[in-house]
């Protein structure tokens, strides 16, 4: 409890949704810094989009940014995963970079499009593995609490352990998963429910490192529709995709809700 009360713990979209007053100072920092360099570019932010912000898409350059990612383990434990990453969009959403810092690990990940995805500098590499039943599946529980959703969860974790994989993991971060995919720790990660801001730097190192991004449902990845796969290739993310039961959670750039 004093851990709660030092870290000055308030919640978002449930009780269980958590955001301290490191997160909105992390991320004012980050926006402020990247503003004095570029003064017209665009931001979406976690927090700033708690606090009302729109969670839109132009063509302007945008910057990305999840303050902390893993919030509920900097409550209970101390710092995860400090995330953002700049997109520019023309046609379709083009991301450029992704910085993700684990900054309990002290591993800086960054990859830039077409230039590779590096951990401190090291070039990165998804696993070779093709055979899902020598895998390790990432995924996480996220913070909605609702009965039927926690069913659907179940469920896809149900038939994803009993395909059956080798085992299942969960860093608390969606960025960290994302990473240790592109690592090739683990083969593959999936979640519904998570935000644009939790993998838009991520999804980035993913590729670069030659993984693929999928749908839940196997369609293309849209990263604002809070749904993801993400696979060392096509064929560990497809077997993973058979296994889902998919739900869809509002989009991040859905219009708000009228009053
Ligand atoms: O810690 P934050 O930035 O709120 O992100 C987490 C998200 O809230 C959860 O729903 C997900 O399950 C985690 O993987 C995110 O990293
Ligand atoms: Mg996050
Ligand atoms: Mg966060």
């Amino acid at each position: 409890e004093a851990l709660l009360d030092d870290r000055k713990v308030m919640t978002k979209s449930s009780s269980v949704d958590l955001v301290t007053q490191t997160d909105q100072k992390v991320e004012q920092l980050i926006i402020q810094s990247v503003k004095e360099k570029f003064p017209t570019h665009r931001f979406i932010g976690e927090e700033s989009v708690a606090a009302g912000e729109p969670c839109i898409l132009t063509d302007d350059p945008t910057w990305i940014v999840d303050p902390i990612d893993g919030t509920t383990n900097f409550v209970h434990a101390g710092c995860r995963a400090v995330t953002w990453y700049s997109a520019v969009r023309s046609l379709l959403p083009q991301m450029e970079f992704g910085v993700v810092f684990s900054c309990l690990e002290d591993k800086m990940f960054t990859a830039r499009r077409g230039s590779g995805a590096f951990c401190n500098g090291e070039p990165l590499q998804v696993s070779g593995q093709k055979d899902i039943q020598r895998s390790i599946i990432a995924t996480e529980f996220g913070s909605n609490r609702d009965p039927e959703v926690v069913d659907k969860m179940f469920s896809s974790l149900r038939n994803v352990l009993c395909i059956p994989v080798h085992g299942m993991r969960g860093a608390g971060t969606a960025a960290i998963n994302m990473c240790l995919v592109a690592s090739g720790c683990v083969e593959a990660y999936y979640e519904i429910g998570m935000h644009v801001w939790d993998l838009a730097a991520s999804s980035l190192i993913v590729s670069e490192a030659g993984g693929v991004l999928m749908d839940v449902e196997g369609g293309a990845a849209d990263l604002m529709s809070r749904r993801i796969v993400a696979a060392n290739n096509r064929t560990i993310a497809e077997r993973i995709v058979k296994e889902i039961h998919p739900f869809a959670p509002p989009r991040d750039d859905a219009p708000p809700l009228q009053q």
